[in-house]
């Protein structure tokens, strides 16, 4: 097999510094160029005492022109990953990308693109596979209770709200279950915010707190009884296995695959 080419995006950051040592550890990946907003023109391992002398380049174009990768993996923030998406698109490269905060919109748009140019992306919102498996559950309970509610918990140190996989859980419920808005007709916010965010009547609520990590809580609730569907990332370690099955995956796409859900059998 021949080794798949790989740029990531993000590398000094709590999840892009994971990947770099995943794909320095994995014998058939290999790091060719790093993208970060600073450090031009300095080799990784001069930063953050990587073992890999990739250089990092702030301008991504440049990156993929000199360094011709397979797959960029994006690790970056909400405004810049659909960027980077689109340009890795634009250039030729398939991108794996765990940043959240894409909007329907996007994805249309990198659609789009996929379709012009008639190479694959993953867009994952979680890819640890607790994270899927608690996805996958609750749209199968979904079917059996009609109320639920998503409690996301994060670090304090998380640009957006709701996170990726709140958002995707609530579009996979609604997906199966029929429209409802839950609670008393003439419930009353007296606080605004107090019953979280909604999402075609699913109610999201968004926990940030030094010494969280990623965790989520699907509630459901029907007549005499609650299911609580649980899972927690303890550490970014739990991720990797997800990114790695992404990359391997890319390379036999031509299509867009929003959640691993779709490719996890
Ligand atoms: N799909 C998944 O399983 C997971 C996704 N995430 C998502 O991944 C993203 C990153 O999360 P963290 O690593 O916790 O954030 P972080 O803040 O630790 O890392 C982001 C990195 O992006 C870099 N960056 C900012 N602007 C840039 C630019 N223009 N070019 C290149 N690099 C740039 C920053 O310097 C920073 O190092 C978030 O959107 C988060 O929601 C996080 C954990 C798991
Ligand atoms: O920012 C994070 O940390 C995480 N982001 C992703 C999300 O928004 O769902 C995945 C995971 O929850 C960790």
């Amino acid at each position: 097999m021949e080794n798949i080419k790989i740029v990531i995006a993000g590398p000094r950051g709590r999840m892009g510094s994971e990947a770099v040592k995943l794909v320095e550890k994995t014998p058939h990946f290999e790091l060719v160029g790093a993208v970060d907003h600073k450090y031009d023109g300095q080799q990784l391992n001069e930063v953050n005492g990587f073992s890999s002398k990739v250089l990092i380049y702030n301008d991504m174009e440049k990156c993929f022109q000199e360094t011709k990768p397979d797959v960029l993996i994006d690790l970056t923030t909400p405004e810049i990953g659909k960027v980077h998406t689109k340009l890795a698109l634009q250039n030729g490269v398939r991108p794996v990308v765990g940043t959240t905060g894409f909007s329907k919109e996007d994805l249309k748009e990198i659609e789009q693109l996929i379709e012009e140019k008639g190479i694959g992306a993953i867009i994952a919102p979680n890819f640890a596979v607790g994270a899927i498996l608690m996805m996958k559950f609750s749209q199968m309970a979904a079917k059996y209770f009609q109320d639920v509610e998503i409690i996301e918990l994060h670090h304090d140190q998380k640009l957006d709200a709701p996170s990726g996989t709140g958002l995707k859980t609530a579009e996979m419920i609604s997906a199966v279950r029929e429209e409802k808005k839950q609670g008393h007709p003439n419930e009353k916010e007296v606080l605004s915010g107090a019953r979280g965010a909604d999402f075609d009547g699913i109610r999201l609520h968004s926990v940030r707190l030094p010494g969280l990590v990623a965790h989520q809580e699907v509630l459901f609730g029907g007549e005499g009884q609650t299911l609580s569907l649980r899972h927690d990332s303890y550490n970014r370690a739990s991720f990797m296995s997800g990114v790695k099955l992404s990359v391997e995956q890319v390379m036999k796409l031509d299509l867009l695959v929003y959640g691993l859900e779709n490719i996890i059998e």
